[in-house]
């Protein structure tokens, strides 16, 4: 019997049933006690399931099976064994039977392959980020950092980092089952999930995971309802010490319209940030993009400095002008891609050049990247050499490209007196008009600020 209705077991049990009134196989007051009232659920691989309303039937079965089987086996022509159950225990039964509804993750786990943690640059900017993302990718030990909560401005690499856990969990983890989701798909699921009445589904679906990664979770600020589900979900997952990863545009407790009580769970884990990458890391992300691309024409380092210091607000701007330079060069064809080629591409490019934007504060700091030292070592009454001639220079940069009084840059220098800095000052210009010694540095930092002569 294939029939998956209960109407062809039910004929066949009324045939039983027959049989045994016909052929007086039980007295007629046993019958009608112990018999009468029970059915043939289903017949599943030669066991036929029998369910009975008391234990007393129940028992009255058992003592008598072997009768059962044989009217089983001779109605339906093969060999069966009878199992009797009660009601109750074949409810929990049917309820282990019915498959579990699931819900469907629109939009979700949709995973670039080229956004790997190899394919990412690391520079002081994102070090932190980078080595957070690729720890809770990379431990076995749930809770490694929980939540852990990346934030930054827009295109810094956020994104890119949760798809590389991603890919990582895929390629050395493949038993691990994540979800990553833009923040807003999934407000839109939970509303979905409300509207339809299958939040309980949509938790139970969620709990299943390892790893949950949202993406842009400011999205969650959309609604108050959505955010009671999300409490909901981030406490359970939590609490059976499920990953949280989740990025945003700004630092937790900057988050606007989102509950007090998910800000401070956020606040939890661990919050690390991304910055715009600095010079050097600008340079190797432009020289990682450019990898594959430039078989026919050259592209010279100093064309990639100049992109790497005008464009470095952040990673999409880099791109985008590596791009843009790609092509033009492909409409006017010149020999190589030089500073003068990017220049002049790039002069009527609404984006403000940074001489614009230049302060005391970053002059000092281009210089200290350029010594390696700390600000604080600039700005100190150290004497050292190293130290001191980058003092100097950052003095000399101040005064010449912004023009600031003597007074106002011993402000900036742990408030030196403006004699102290008319000397610094002179002594640069004196190095330069004798021998010109120091040209090629302040040349060097004045490119890496992004001023051209
Ligand atoms: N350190 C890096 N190394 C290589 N590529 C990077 C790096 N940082 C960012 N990118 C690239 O820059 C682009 C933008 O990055 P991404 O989309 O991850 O930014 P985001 O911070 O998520 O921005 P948004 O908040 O707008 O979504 C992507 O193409 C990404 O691969």
């Amino acid at each position: 019997m294939t029939e998956s209705g209960s109407n062809t077991y039910q004929d066949c049990w009324h045939q039983i049933l027959h049989n045994i009134q016909e052929n007086n196989i039980f007295e007629k007051s046993v019958f009608h006690s112990y018999v009468s009232n029970s059915l043939l659920y289903d017949v599943r691989d030669g066991i036929a399931t029998i369910e009975v309303p008391f234990i007393t039937t129940k028992r009255f079965f058992e003592q008598n099976i072997e009768v059962f089987n044989d009217l089983l086996s001779t109605q339906l022509d093969q060999q069966i064994s009878a199992q009797v159950l009660l009601e109750k225990e074949l409810s929990n039964r049917k309820r282990q039977e019915t498959p579990k509804e699931e819900f469907i993750f629109e939009n979700g786990n949709k995973i670039l392959e080229n956004y790997t943690f190899e394919n990412f640059i690391q520079g002081q900017s994102n070090q932190q980020s980078y080595a957070a993302a690729y720890g809770c990718a990379y431990s076995r030990e749930q809770s490694f950092y929980n939540p852990l909560f990346i934030y930054g401005n827009s295109g810094l690499g956020k994104t890119h980092l949760l798809h590389a856990i991603c890919n990582y969990l895929k390629s050395n983890r493949p038993d691990v089952k994540y979800l990553y989701i833009d923040g807003n798909d999934f407000i839109n699921l939970i509303i979905k999930s409300l509207k339809e009445n299958k939040s309980d589904v949509f938790i139970e679906s969620i709990c299943q995971l390892d790893y949950l990664l949202i993406d842009d979770i400011q999205h969650l600020a959309k609604t108050n309802q959505s955010q009671e589900l999300f409490f909901n979900i981030y406490n359970k997952l939590k609490d059976s010490g499920k990953q949280i990863i989740l990025t945003s545009d700004v630092y937790p407790s900057e988050l606007k319209n989102i509950n007090a009580r998910i800000i401070s769970r956020f606040t939890s884990g661990l919050s690390v940030s991304i910055t715009s990458p600095e010079f050097e890391t600008a340079v190797s992300i432009l020289q990682k993009k450019l990898e594959g691309r430039t078989n026919e024409i050259i592209i010279t380092d100093d064309a990639l400095f100049y992109i790497a210091n005008r464009f470095n607000e952040d990673v999409r701007k880099l791109e985008g002008a590596l791009n843009e330079l790609l092509f033009k060069a492909i409409l006017h064809n010149p020999e190589v891609i030089d500073e003068h080629f990017t220049i002049d591409m790039f002069k009527d490019n609404p984006i403000i050049s940074q001489t614009d934007e230049l302060t005391p504060k970053k002059i000092k700091k281009e210089v200290c990247n350029y010594y390696n030292i700390t600000l604080k070592q600039i700005e100190s009454k150290s004497r050292t050499a190293d130290i001191a001639n980058a003092r100097h220079i950052a003095i000399y940069l101040i005064r010449e490209l912004l023009d600031v009084p003597f007074k106002k840059i011993g402000s900036e220098f742990g408030n030196r007196d403006h004699s102290t800095i008319m000397t610094s000052y002179d002594k640069i210009v004196g190095y330069l008009n004798e021998k010109g010694i120091y040209k090629d540095v302040i040349d060097d930092i004045k490119k890496r600020l992004g001023v051209y002569a």
